[in-house]
């Protein structure tokens, strides 16, 4: 795996890009309202990666766009203190944006509610960020489908940060988390999405999400069949495809996330262009908190490649740390190096 990605990807700081949301936590039975507190957690799946980043000790800087306020001020302490480099964070616009998840329910279900319209990165638009700033001394540029989900502005925006990071030989990676809430401003992901992943050097997500956002498409009877190997050989199809019509793409990893009662059976695979790579599989009969798993699992990835790890350590770490945020409550992981490793299926 050293030389998957030519460009000297471990010689500068990993920058995540996208837009940082607070989550509110309402309980589903409506005690808040008689007990006047809601939780809350600082998330967003792109700082959820810089979050682990940093935390793993590697130089992990983060650009989103925030209002100029007492509010942003104590959220950038916040970050910094977490070891996340937030110089390239631009201050400008009105709002921070908000989600609210019911305790204990994922992103899929209804209860997920978006508050985010007119954020300050909502309110991006081309030719404002000097990227040359930004990206200075930057070696891994990190983004996801998300951005270029909330509209056609913050999808210029990707556009041109992609360009630029290109033009610096910048290793790209992308996460294709697709968000059905979001995709409200007359494009669908398959119209978007190829301009944007043509950039990237590795790409993740799983077979469903490139069907939706690439166009590459799953057997249609795959999910009846809930086999693995079955799985595994649509990974191996699907990352093929990926590679041939995606150039500068040297790896694809995607997950296997599914729901078993109350719990999760988890596994992943990795394609490097020569092997499909397959992790250990997790069961567990309970889980605390799903969202931000996959995060953890791109940025365990990240993690890998930087350091020049085998690409199956790699994928065992990555698949080891989203399995462990499942019980983690808040949307970034909180385990180190070592727990992760140690914590990996013999
Ligand atoms: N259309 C589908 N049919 C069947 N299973 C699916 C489909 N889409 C997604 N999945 C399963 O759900 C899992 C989680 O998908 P999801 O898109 O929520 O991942 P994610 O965005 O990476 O999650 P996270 O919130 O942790 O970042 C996938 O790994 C896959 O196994
Ligand atoms: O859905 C979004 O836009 C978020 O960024 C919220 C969560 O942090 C994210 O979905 C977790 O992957």
């Amino acid at each position: 795996m050293s030389n998957l990605f030519e460009n000297g990807a471990s010689k500068g700081t990993i920058l995540s890009f996208g837009e940082l949301l607070l989550r509110i936590c309402p309980d589903a039975n409506g005690q808040w309202l008689s007990d006047n507190q809601l939780p809350f957690f600082v998330g967003g799946a792109e700082l959820n990666v810089a979050t682990a980043l940093a935390l793993w000790e590697l130089p992990s800087a983060y650009f989103t766009a925030l209002p100029d306020n007492e509010m942003s001020a104590q959220i950038l302490g916040y970050l910094q203190n977490k070891k996340i480099d937030t110089t390239p964070v631009f201050i400008r616009g009105d709002r921070i944006g908000l989600y609210y998840l019911t305790r204990g329910k994922d992103i899929k279900n209804n209860a997920l509610i978006y508050d985010r319209a007119n954020s300050a990165f909502a309110a991006l638009k081309p030719g404002q960020v000097d990227w040359d700033k930004v990206l200075d001394g930057v070696s891994w540029f990190h983004f996801s489908a998300i951005c270029p989900a909330i509209s056609q502005n913050v999808a210029d925006v990707c556009a041109e940060v992609l360009e630029a990071a290109t033009a610096r030989n910048i290793t790209i990676s992308v996460d294709l988390n697709y968000r059905s809430r979001l995709w409200q401003y007359g494009k669908q992901p398959i119209d978007i999405m190829p301009q944007l992943v043509k950039y990237a050097n590795l790409i993740m997500g799983n077979i469903w999400a490139a069907e939706r956002m690439l166009g590459i498409a799953v057997e249609p009877d795959v999910t009846e069949s809930g086999q693995k190997s079955i799985y595994l050989k649509e990974a191996l199809n699907s990352s093929k495809s990926i590679i041939s019509q995606y150039p500068k793409c040297k790896a694809v990893a995607n997950t296997f996330r599914f729901d078993a009662g109350e719990g999760i059976d988890y596994y992943t695979a990795l394609y490097n262009g020569d092997h499909l790579y397959s992790s250990k599989q997790y069961d567990t009969d309970k889980v605390v908190d799903k969202v931000g798993s996959g995060d953890c699992f791109m940025a365990g990835l990240i993690y890998g490649f930087y350091n020049n790890l085998d690409p199956l350590e790699t994928l065992e770490f990555a698949t080891s740390a989203a399995y462990q945020k499942l019980f983690i409550e808040g949307d970034a992981t909180t385990k180190t190096v070592n727990e992760i490793t140690k914590a990996i299926k013999q």
